[in-house]
């Protein structure tokens, strides 16, 4: 079959086109309700709102006594946080001794904590004591003298003093998140704090933008995965890299597998995770369509859409992007751009104008999976993943990138014709060259915090820095 080609993607892009049309070539994923631990690192597709109110009810805010009226209060009674409310109303006089988090007694005025309490035993006269717990009530005495909480030995119930000031460490129903309200709106990280609020607020399931499930498939028959590389081997530094830097950028590895060099495993493997084609799903992008920075597009769902799930197996199938890890360049083991073609792939990007990871592609499978080609030299490997793969991923999930520029405080090398990403570190006189950074090695960029874009003909200006994932 023959490899469509758009006009663009005949002759190398330069590295700001081959971003931007990596960023425009994914589309957010029809919203999906997770339960909370998968919704971690997606964005919210919907509002989130307080289901239940925070607090529930009226609660204690401090371990002590909920008082009504003026001192001194008679002590009529416990309640435990989780245990029976003291359902009676409180009587001006009455106390009832209280732990932090559970619900006040209708009529309560205030609580007093146990540091600012002087309690008198009924009949002995001790202070600040909590009361003995086996008479433990949760109502008013069902006749007087009987069965008291806080009663002494001798009969008669404790007593409590103290200043109070009115309403005083009584957190009142919703008072830190009314029921219903909007906390954070559509868009929204779904970080650690979030997936706490979200519990917090009665959620178990969160309406979000799935993240785009990732499989990576490392080739070359030189390349082993454990262990030292022995005479003629060298030992895979993509595989390795690459899950963490898909969570980073927002995906989700479905799958991760060695492929010998050849054509025909290439080729099986891509078969085996390209969902069937749907011509709806991810279509070409609007050459001019600025991406970059907008809000996330509410798209309606489509018929096909519904059954997406049902494509994600744990065997990776069906999923929105597949990374393949050497064979992009033109030697006889590089097998990628052939069987693309025999594939029916709409090629995108066909080589990038930059300096290390020119031999970069990125393709479009007739079902909409996205291919993204990288070359094998390691480094040249991350700096096609900067330049593709995570534009892609952050593509899916509608988020913008905020973008950094610097000056260079250091020599650096501009390429005539060519983009050159120069691993830096940020210091106060501006990005400082790492070093180390031949293409195949992974040491400057390990030192690095950032890699500086050096666009071609570069005299001395600020370049853009973009983010690596440093982890701290
Ligand atoms: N005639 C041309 N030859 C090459 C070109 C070109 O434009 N025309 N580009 C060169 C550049 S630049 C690069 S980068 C490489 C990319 O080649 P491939 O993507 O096909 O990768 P391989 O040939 O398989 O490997 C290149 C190099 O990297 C080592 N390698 C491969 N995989 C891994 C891995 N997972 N971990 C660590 N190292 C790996 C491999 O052993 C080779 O040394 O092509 C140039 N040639
Ligand atoms: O991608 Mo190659 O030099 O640019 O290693």
């Amino acid at each position: 079959m023959t490899v469509v080609r758009p006009e663009s993607a005949v002759r190398a892009l330069s590295w700001p086109a081959a971003r931007d049309l990596a960023g425009r070539s994914a589309r957010p994923l029809p919203p999906a309700g997770l339960p909370l631990s998968e919704a971690l690192g997606c964005r919210l597709a919907a509002p989130l709102r307080a289901l239940v109110a925070v607090p529930g009810a009226d609660v204690a805010a401090m371990d002590g006594y909920a008082v009504a009226g003026a001192p001194p209060w008679q002590v009529v009674g416990r309640v435990l946080a989780g245990g029976v409310p003291y359902e009676a109303a409180l009587r001006a006089g009455e106390a009832v001794e209280i732990a932090t988090g559970a619900p006040v007694p209708p009529g309560a005025e205030s609580v007093l904590p146990y540091e600012q309490a002087s309690r008198t035993s009924g009949g002995l006269g001790r202070a600040g004591v909590p009361a003995p717990s086996d008479s433990e009530r949760t109502g008013p005495p069902a006749s007087e003298g009987l069965g008291r909480a806080g009663a002494s030995a001798s009969g008669g119930l404790d007593q409590v003093e103290g200043e109070i000031e009115a309403g005083r460490h009584i957190r009142r129903r919703g008072e830190d998140i009314a029921e219903g309200a909007v906390v954070l709106g559509a868009g929204a990280v779904v970080t650690p704090v979030v997936v706490g609020l979200a519990a917090a607020l009665g959620h178990d399931v969160l309406t979000v933008r799935p993240m785009p499930s990732v499989a990576v498939l490392v080739t070359g028959d030189e390349v082993v995965d454990h262990g030292l590389p022995g005479p003629g081997r060298v030992r895979d530094a993509i595989g390795p890299f690459l899950p963490g830097l898909v969570a980073w950028a927002g995906g989700r590895l479905a799958s991760h597998a060695r492929l010998p060099d050849g054509a025909a495993a290439l080729h099986a493997a891509l078969s085996a995770l390209a969902p069937p084609s749907h011509p709806e799903k991810n279509p070409p992008p609007a050459m001019s369509s600025p991406r970059e920075g907008a809000p996330p597009r509410e798209e309606p769902r489509l018929p096909h859409e519904e059954s997406r799930q049902d494509l994600r197996t744990p065997e990776g199938g069906g999923v929105e992007v597949v990374v393949v890890c050497g064979a992009s360049s033109r030697g006889p083991a590089d097998h990628l751009r052939g069987v693309l073609g025999e594939l029916g792939a709409e090629v995108l990007v066909d080589g990038v104008a930059v300096r290390p990871g020119h031999p970069q592609l990125l393709a479009r499978l007739p079902g909409g999976t996205l291919v993204v080609g990288l070359p094998g030299n390691p480094f040249a490997a991350l700096a096609a993943a900067m330049t593709l793969l995570v534009p892609v991923l952050r593509g899916f999930g509608g988020a913008g990138s905020r973008r950094e520029s610097s000056a260079l405080a250091g020599p650096v090398r501009a390429h005539e014709r060519d983009t050159r990403l120069v691993p830096v570190l940020r210091s106060g006189r501006g990005a400082i060259p790492a070093g180390h950074d031949r293409p195949g090695s992974l040491w400057g960029a390990a030192l690095a915090e950032a890699l500086a874009v050096v666009p071609p003909g570069w005299s001395g200006e600020q370049v853009e820095l973009i983010e690596l994932p440093t982890g701290g």
